[in-house]
């Protein structure tokens, strides 16, 4: 089983290093190879994502991703910032479905923001098409605006678009993941206003008869944004777009208690993944040392359950997580007081131990 190993930039070598060494304690005869990606690759090959850490990714079973960017690359031309290696892995790879599980271990109840009644037992599942949408829809650009408000003016455009495949798939993704859950399925669009998700709606309507076991509804995504804070425990599976899911899963990380415990696993139609935690390279904090490692952690449980196969060692993984939280170990970003303050390394260590 050949894993590619993508660090990446920030505190993305930190969190990753710590993953490498949960995943080599596994005894799995996993393969590992690393290879540069985002600032890193472009400072040393002058491209976020090199043809050889493409190919890397692409022949490999799974992906084992940390994060991308920094400010300082924020001048640079746009195929040229870390942002678009993440992009084009998910692109070229394929990965349309998105999975960011928002689950709120006990022992944080009190590192969220949010009341610890809200968000105590809380286990929800946010399914982002992650290849579609307002990300990738061309035409793009800037331009001497020919018309609208102010003609002659600079002014930029993206597009958003979806077709009926690309919705009928990942409506099927949600369905099918809550059959396994609660079988309830909440779609997530503006369809009052955009025609993209008028269409979305329509489409997911449509898949929801295939599924008449699993109970559907839908939220405009700015009562989402409202629901998601005010009773977070009646959503399950959420399934949405592009655009929604990146803005509403960093929501729901925050019900978990940090962003740092929010993993994520995005999969192909082969079962192909790539496996990251949903947050970015934390230029705040990088190289400090205090990085939570988590989300990495259980993003690389996710690889073992989703794409190679290994379901005791995913369950090995998460438990020993829950075991260090038990143990009231936490980063700074879950810690409240009470609790025994560490940084980056020694929470690997100890997930290493409780291992077993
Ligand atoms: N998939 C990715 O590679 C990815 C995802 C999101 C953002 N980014 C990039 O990361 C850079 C920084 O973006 P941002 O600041 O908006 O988002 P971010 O997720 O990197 O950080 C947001 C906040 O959360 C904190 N944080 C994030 N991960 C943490 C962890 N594991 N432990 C403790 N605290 C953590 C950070 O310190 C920061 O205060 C940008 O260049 C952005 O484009 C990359
Ligand atoms: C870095 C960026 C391209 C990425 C996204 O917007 O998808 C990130 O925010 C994420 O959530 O994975
Ligand atoms: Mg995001």
């Amino acid at each position: 089983m050949k894993i590619a190993v993508l660090p990446g930039d920030g505190i993305g070598t930190e969190i990753v290093e710590q993953a490498v060494r949960v995943l080599k304690a596994l005894d799995l005869k996993l393969e590992m190879e690393t290879a540069l990606v985002g600032g890193a690759a472009y400072d040393a090959h002058g491209h976020p994502l090199p043809e050889a850490t493409l190919q890397l990714a692409k022949e490999a079973d799974a992906v084992l991703f940390g994060a991308v960017g920094d400010w300082k690359y924020d001048t640079l031309d746009r195929p040229l910032r870390p942002e678009q290696a993440i992009l084009g892995l998910r692109k070229n790879l394929g990965l349309f479905a998105n999975f960011r599980p928002a689950i709120c271990y006990e022992q944080l109840v009190g590192a969220s923001s949010l009341k610890p009644e809200l968000v105590a037992g809380l286990d929800i599942l946010i399914i982002r098409e992650l290849t579609g949408d307002i990300y990738f829809g061309q035409p793009r650009g800037r331009r001497v605006s020919p018309d609208g408000h102010f003609p002659g003016a600079e002014e930029a455009f993206d597009t958003m678009r979806y077709s009926r495949p690309e919705i009928e798939r990942i409506a099927r993704v949600a369905f099918e993941a809550a059959r396994k859950r609660s079988k309830r399925v909440t779609s997530v669009d503006k369809a009052n206003v955009l025609e993209t998700f008028q269409l979305w709606k329509d489409v997911v309507t449509e898949i929801g008869k295939e599924y008449p076991d699993v109970e559907l509804d839908h939220m405009y995504v700015d009562n989402a944004a409202m629901q998601l804070v005010k009773a977070p425990k009646k959503f399950d599976v959420v399934v949405t777009g592009n655009m929604f899911g990146d803005i509403l899963s960093d929501a729901a990380a925050m019900l978990t208690g940090s962003i740092g415990m929010l993993p994520s696993a995005s999969l192909n139609s082969s079962n192909q993944g790539l496996y990251e935690p949903s947050h970015g390279s934390a230029p705040d904090i990088a190289g400090k040392g205090v990085a939570n490692p988590l989300a990495t952690i259980l993003s690389a449980a996710m690889m073992l359950r989703f794409s190679l196969n290994q379901v005791a060692a995913a369950d090995r993984i998460e438990s020993a997580v829950q075991k260090v939280l038990a143990q009231g170990l936490r980063t700074p970003d879950i810690y409240s007081e009470g609790t025994t303050k560490v940084g980056t390394r020694e929470m690997g260590d100890a997930v290493l131990k409780a291992l077993g």
